[in-house]
This record gives C-alpha cells, structure tokens and sequence, in this order.
C-alpha cells in the first residue's frame, strides 16, 4: 500500500484564482504517474486576516469565494481553521494541527460521524496514518529566504515532519534555489518539484488591478467568484 498524503495549500486567496485549485490537480497527476504516493484529499487554508497583506480583503469573503469556486471539485476542501485562530498562525502549526487531527480520528474508528468539512470525504473508509503535505508555488518556497519571514526552525520541521510539493512558476528557479541552501539541500528527497507544463500566470494581484480599474476579469476567475467580487464590492469594484 503507497503512503497516504493530503495536500495543503495555505495562502491568502484574495480572491482565489483557478491556478490556486489547479495546482492540487498537477500535484495528484504527479503522484500518480510516480507510484510514490496516494493522494487522499486536497485542503486550502486561508490565512487570518491579521497577517495583513495588501489586499487581503477579511475572511467571510475569502471563505465565501473559496466555497464558491470549490463548488465544482469532488476533492478539494477549504479548511477555516486559521481564520478561526486569535492570530495569524505559522505555517508549520497549519500543517501539524491537520496532519494530528486527520491522525486521531484515523485511530478511533468510534469518533469520525461528525467530522469537519475540510476533511476528505473518504476518510471514513480510510485506514493507517496519513502525511500532510505543504502545497505551493515556486514563489512561495521562495519566500523562504526573505529575512525574517520564516524561521528556520519551521523550515525545518516542516521539511523533515512533511515535505512539500512545489509547482514550477515562470520567472523562479526551485532547483537552484534549492541548490544554493544547505538546509533545503539537507531534506531535498522531502521537496518534490513538479512541473507545471500549462503555466498560468493569473495571479490574485492582477485579479484585484484589473478588478479596481473596472476592466473584465471574465475567463480568468470562476463566474460565480467574478459576480461575489462584484455584488459585493471587492478589491475596488463598482457595486451594481
Ligand atoms: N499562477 C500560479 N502558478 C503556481 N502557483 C501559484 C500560482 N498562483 C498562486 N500560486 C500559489 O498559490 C498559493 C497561494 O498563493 P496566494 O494566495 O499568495 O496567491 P497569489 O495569486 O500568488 O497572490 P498575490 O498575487 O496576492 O500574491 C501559493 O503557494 C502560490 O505560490
Ligand atoms: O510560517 C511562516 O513563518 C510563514 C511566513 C510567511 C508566510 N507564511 C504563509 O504563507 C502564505 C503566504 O501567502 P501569500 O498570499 O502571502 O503568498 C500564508 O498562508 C502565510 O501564512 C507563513
């Protein structure tokens, strides 16, 4: 039997792109094609709204949207636990509390009728342990090296307790980078660098430019995300 893997995406979703959701189905084609692993579930993590980023409209309307697009995947969940958090949690904490709470519930057969929504939908069939995975795109493993930003002992754990899964971006360079760090360089078997062959570079920051000039976002957002954005007046839109 293959380890069993959920993948993680954590991010701020404002507002979430197909790319976002796009990325998990890259990641399963290649899990697939290697044998390595089964990919049981997919789950995005909004980030809480006090991590502050520019542009990072609140929660309710992140949630909303991400529910709105998601409507159409049979796999991929959205998980509100960060958003439910004091503060803005770690990366590394996202990872742990999933992986623990999917791991508890795999024990003890007795407890997994009222399961939260973010958890596969065949977890109760489900047997052993399962890994979480962090998701994400080359940027964001980039980020890694921006100083201050991550600390170096999360890096590590979350190399060493759950690797990653890093989806090629234009413009970034993940071998190399990894190349040039020791720490990566030391857990390179736990990063997986997958690529992407259909690039896509819609990002949420160009949603929100195009969205606050007042110019058509239409094919590059989900339509029911495009009339939420504008219904309620998102990242600058008129309100109809
Ligand atoms: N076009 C893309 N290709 C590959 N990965 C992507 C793409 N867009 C977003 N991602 C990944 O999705 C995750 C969540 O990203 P995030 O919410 O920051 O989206 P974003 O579109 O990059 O946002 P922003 O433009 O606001 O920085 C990150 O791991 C990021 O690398
Ligand atoms: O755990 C950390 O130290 C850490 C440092 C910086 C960013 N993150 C996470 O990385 C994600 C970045 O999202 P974004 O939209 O800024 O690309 C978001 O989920 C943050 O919580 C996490």
């Amino acid at each position: 039997m293959l380890p069993k893997v959920i993948l993680i995406a954590c991010g701020s979703f404002s507002p979430p792109t197909p790319m976002h959701f796009r990325m998990f189905e890259i990641a399963r084609d290649y899990f697939q094609q290697m044998g390595t692993h089964e990919v049981v579930g997919g789950i995005v993590s909004p980030v809480h709204d006090s991590y502050g980023k520019k542009g990072l409209v609140v929660a309710k309307h992140r949630i909303a949207m991400l529910k709105l697009a998601l409507k159409s995947s049979e796999w991929i969940r959205m998980s509100d636990w960060e958003t439910q958090q004091d503060g803005w949690t770690r990366t590394r904490i996202t990872l742990q509390y999933h992986q623990n709470y999917i791991n508890s519930l795999l024990s003890d057969d007795s407890n997994r009728d009222t399961v939260p929504s973010w958890l596969p939908g065949n977890l109760k069939q489900m047997t052993g342990t399962v890994q979480v995975k962090l998701l994400c795109g080359a940027d964001l493993l980039e980020s890694w090296n921006v100083p201050g930003l991550w600390e170096n002992d999360d890096i590590e754990a979350i190399l060493g307790h759950h690797g990653i899964v890093v989806i090629s971006r234009s413009g970034s360079n993940p071998e190399q980078f990894i190349f040039n760090s020791d720490l990566l360089s030391k857990y390179r078997r736990n990063i997986e660098i997958v690529t992407n062959w259909v690039p896509n570079e819609v990002s949420s920051s160009m949603i929100r430019r195009l969205v606050s000039r007042g110019q058509s976002v239409k094919y590059l957002l989900d339509d029911s995300v495009i009339e939420y954005i504008m219904k309620n007046s998102l990242f600058g839109a008129n309100s109809q």
